[in-house]
């Protein structure tokens, strides 16, 4: 296992690459994709958006789909997309093979469960290794904002709630907000951690929210024809828990769905909302 560069190319005058390389948190090979706008160089070191997917994606649905790479150029922020999971003939999957749990769905937490715990420590990854690493080897700096879709838009809300010190701004779109309360996140909270509900509020949006001390500037962007919202994302619960004049602006967009097009159609408000707080 070594880091090993798999594609490059120019776009909009920066450059779109896809890296693999060894992960010590992880324990296996992972890949990541980065977008270095044109004014990234030594010199200047630019601010990133770290993106989180949902569940089955890759690092690649976000780079390919969401159409983000032109107002990134324009407004100087590097793009970074990890894997959604572990990977790898070694990590475990679901026992069924089902897209909600296992490969593709690692929820972003740091599993306690065996056999998950050996490798399902995504948390830590996006936290701490993949930042040291990125910041290791690109112009980026420690300027640093948070996004994510679904599972990711999850996985966004809790790091950025956990970590106000390491992220100046969090946004999402169709989030999955009271994971302790719906079957995505029933099933891979128990499943990673294990039975005792006490150790899920960690992972939680809206219960993090209720209890959180610090703000950090937070949009939200939920279809009002989403498939999953009133099953799986519940939004209301992460309104209800906001304390009184928290920095939530929640957008419920008339007749869109849970997909891609959903994300390409606002990524650019996303991007302009996070550069208030990066430039
Ligand atoms: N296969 C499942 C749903 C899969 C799905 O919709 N995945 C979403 C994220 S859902 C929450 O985390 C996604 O982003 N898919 C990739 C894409 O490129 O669209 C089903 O059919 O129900």
């Amino acid at each position: 296992m070594s880091l090993e560069i798999l594609n490059e190319n120019r776009c909009f005058g920066g450059w779109l690459k896809q890296l693999s390389h060894p992960s010590e948190k992880l324990n296996c090979s992972m890949r990541f994709s980065i977008y270095l706008p044109p004014n990234a160089s030594e010199q200047h070191k630019v601010p990133v958006v770290y993106w989180l997917s949902g569940l089955t994606c890759t690092d690649e649905n976000f780079m390919q789909k969401a159409g983000a790479q032109r107002i990134a150029a324009e407004l100087g922020i590097a793009l970074v997309a990890p894997d959604t999971s572990p990977r790898g003939e070694t990590v475990p999957d679901d026992p069924e093979g089902a897209y909600d749990f296992g490969l593709g769905a690692g929820f972003y937490l740091n599993a306690t469960e065996a056999p998950w715990n050996k490798h399902y420590l995504m948390y830590d990854y996006i936290t701490e290794e993949l930042p040291a690493l990125v910041e290791s080897l690109f112009p980026v700096s420690e300027l640093r904002a948070i996004s994510g879709h679904s599972m990711g838009g999850h996985g966004a809300i809790t790091i950025a709630l956990k970590n106000p010190e390491r992220f100046k701004s969090v946004t999402a779109f169709s989030p999955i907000c009271n994971p302790m309360s719906c079957p995505w996140g029933e099933k891979a909270l128990s499943g990673y951690l294990g039975e005792d509900r006490a150790q899920w509020t960690d992972y939680d949006s809206t219960y993090l929210l209720s209890c959180c001390e610090d703000q950090i500037p937070m949009l939200v962007d939920q279809g009002s024809a989403d498939q999953f919202l009133a099953e799986q994302l519940k939004p209301e619960t992460l309104l209800s828990a906001a304390p009184e004049g928290y920095p939530l602006d929640y957008r419920l967009q008339e007749g869109y769905d849970h997909s891609y097009y959903f994300i390409a159609s606002f990524i650019e408000d996303h991007l302009r909302f996070h550069s208030k707080y990066l430039l």
